[in-house]
């Protein structure tokens, strides 16, 4: 900051008002900075924060949010108790401004699901840091399992420690791998005949190839459930249609959650 001497006579105070309508300025343009990166800040996390995010790790080896994330959660929440794991990791992303597109109404449907199919075998496509996996794992039945499948190394790590923390390392399996790697080995190294649940959270542009790559081999059997998000018209009631996978057809009954999030069940 610099002072101007005031080339008027006068007395003192006309220095000291000088001083403080300069201090005044650059207190605002301060604040204006301030408030402007928040709002970039918020903005880029909300609206690009889930691609930014895998790509600067691909770049940068690690941004250690996911370090950070899992670090807070296993400081608050209560080891062996997946509700307390949720609930921390709720509400960090509501202190971090960041949505969780699977918690809330989103997250309860998903439990209703599970609750609904009592499923032996769910597989889940994209586990990020294992939220879903530990919401999915908490409601399964004795013997029943989840496999989840993520190709990155650092989010598949986290996620593994997320379960643990949660206690449910037993019925949830995290393959740090690509679900096209990972869809032909199901019954081989996995021992999975037959899928109940497919969630299917990651790149859109891959949900119908990968549905189609565990049809052939042999893993939908009738009355599966798929469980995503933005396939449907934006409808709020249930509707049946047909999926045309290519190799054969599913009469489907689409349950919409809000206008973007449906689950199909065929
Ligand atoms: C939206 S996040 C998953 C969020 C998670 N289901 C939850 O709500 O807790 C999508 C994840 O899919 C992973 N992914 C990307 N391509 C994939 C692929 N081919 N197979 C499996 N997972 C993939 C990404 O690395 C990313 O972590």
């Amino acid at each position: 900051m610099t002072y101007r001497r005031l080339n008027r006579p006068g007395p003192p105070y006309l220095y000291i008002l000088e001083q403080v309508k300069m201090n005044w300025s650059y207190l605002g343009t301060a604040l204006a900075i301030i408030v402007l990166i928040r709002l970039v800040k918020a903005y880029i996390t909300k609206r690009w924060g889930p691609v930014l995010v895998p790509m600067l790790e691909k770049v940068f080896g690690t941004t250690k949010w996911e370090e950070l994330v899992l670090q807070h959660v296993k400081k608050h929440a209560v080891a062996g108790d997946p509700d307390s794991v949720l609930q921390t990791f709720d509400n960090l992303c509501t202190t971090r401004k960041w949505t969780l597109k699977t918690s809330g109404k989103r997250g309860e449907m998903l439990d209703g699901t599970i609750r609904d199919t009592k499923p032996r075998v769910c597989l889940e496509m994209g586990t990020s840091y294992g939220y879903t996996a530990v919401r999915i794992g908490r409601l399964l039945s004795p013997g029943a399992r989840l496999l989840t499948l993520e190709p990155n190394p650092q989010l598949a790590k986290v996620a593994e420690e997320m379960v643990q923390l949660a206690g449910l390392q037993d019925k949830v399996t995290v393959i740090t791998a690509d679900a096209d790697d990972v869809i032909p080995q199901l019954t081989k190294k996995y021992d999975v005949t037959d899928i109940d649940i497919v969630f299917l959270d990651y790149w859109k542009d891959r949900y119908i190839r990968d549905l189609q790559l565990i049809q052939e081999h042999g893993l939908l059997k009738s009355g599966f459930v798929v469980v995503t998000d933005q396939i449907g018209d934006g409808q709020a009631t249930d509707h049946t249609v047909e999926y045309d996978t290519g190799a054969e057809k599913f009469e489907c009954t689409l349950k919409p959650v809000d206008s973007d999030d449906t689950s199909v069940r065929s």
